[in-house]
């Protein structure tokens, strides 16, 4: 717990810049998210500006929620670049499962060594190989289920691989950490899966111990979706609660919080 208040301390003291490569849907959502943490956040795509961009911030954000032949492009190079800089590389597997190009792109930006995956737990159980049946972004199954096929996509790219859910699971090797914070109302506010991996990078950004940034990441998206369901009357206000709830929160009300478990 200390290590997690001390993570989220050297967000707020270092600000990072984190670059997203993400999608239509949420890049309003996730950027207000990176600033209410005190975080600062850019999307940019060109490929034009790609190496550039990444040289200047402290982590990016692989989201593939609308991905297109452009993008991955994009995507492709921008990991590579990030890699070659020792920059850490978070990949949103958004979709993982729904159709074969997903699972394609998928496969070659894995093979780009993300050092972070964060997914719902039909999609880590997708990029697993697990057979199940998607129903594009939303799960269908729970972080339990996907937990064997997180501990296994894990050893097979060496990343931290992180499983969201009603308890979110967070994997790198033998380690497996627990988060139990955060509501069911959270699933019904698009971009909340991605917000967390936009998360994941500000910490990334500053904490060099990649299992506990995302164990600090994913302990504040709990604990701010907690503290917004109490005043929240439906998504809408869960959305707008949980910004005031990010922006303010201290690190020491998440240490006294946050339900944390390590084994
Ligand atoms: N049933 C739930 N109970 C508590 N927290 C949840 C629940 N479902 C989702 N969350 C939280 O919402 C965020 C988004 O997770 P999830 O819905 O799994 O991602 P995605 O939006 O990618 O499908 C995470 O912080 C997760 O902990
Ligand atoms: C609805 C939708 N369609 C393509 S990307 C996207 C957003 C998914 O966001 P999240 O995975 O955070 O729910
Ligand atoms: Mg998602």
């Amino acid at each position: 717990m200390e290590q997690i208040a001390r993570a989220f301390e050297k967000v707020k003291a270092q600000s990072p810049l984190v670059h997203s490569i993400t999608n239509y849907v949420v890049m309003n959502n996730t950027a207000n998210a990176l600033l209410a943490l005190g975080a600062s956040p850019i999307m940019a795509h060109a490929k034009s500006e790609m190496d550039d961009m990444v040289g200047i911030v402290g982590a990016l954000v692989v989201n593939i929620g609308t991905l297109d032949e452009y993008w991955v492009d994009s995507m492709l190079s921008a990991s590579q670049k990030a890699k070659s800089l020792g920059k850490p590389v978070i990949l949103d597997p958004v979709g993982a499962g729904a159709t074969p190009f997903r699972n394609q792109t998928l496969t070659q930006l894995i093979q780009n060594k993300p050092d972070i995956i964060r997914g719902n737990a039909s999609e880590i159980m997708a990029l697993a190989s697990v057979n199940i049946k998607s129903k594009g972004v939303d799960s269908t199954n729970s972080s339990d289920e996907a937990l064997d096929a997180g501990i296994r996509l894990s050893n097979e790219t060496g990343a931290v691989v992180c499983i969201s859910g009603e308890v979110d699971y967070i994997i790198k090797g033998d380690k497996i950490g627990k988060i139990k914070n955060g509501n069911p109302l959270m699933a019904k506010v698009t971009g909340m899966g991605c917000t967390a991996s936009a998360l994941v990078g500000a910490f990334a950004a500053v904490e060099k111990d990649l299992f506990v940034a995302t164990m600090a990441a994913m302990a504040v998206m709990g604990v701010a979706g907690d503290l917004a369901a109490e005043k929240a009357e439906g998504p809408g206000t869960l959305q707008l609660h949980f910004y005031d709830a990010l922006y303010q929160l201290s690190p020491s009300k998440l240490a006294d919080t946050a339900i944390v478990e390590y084994n």
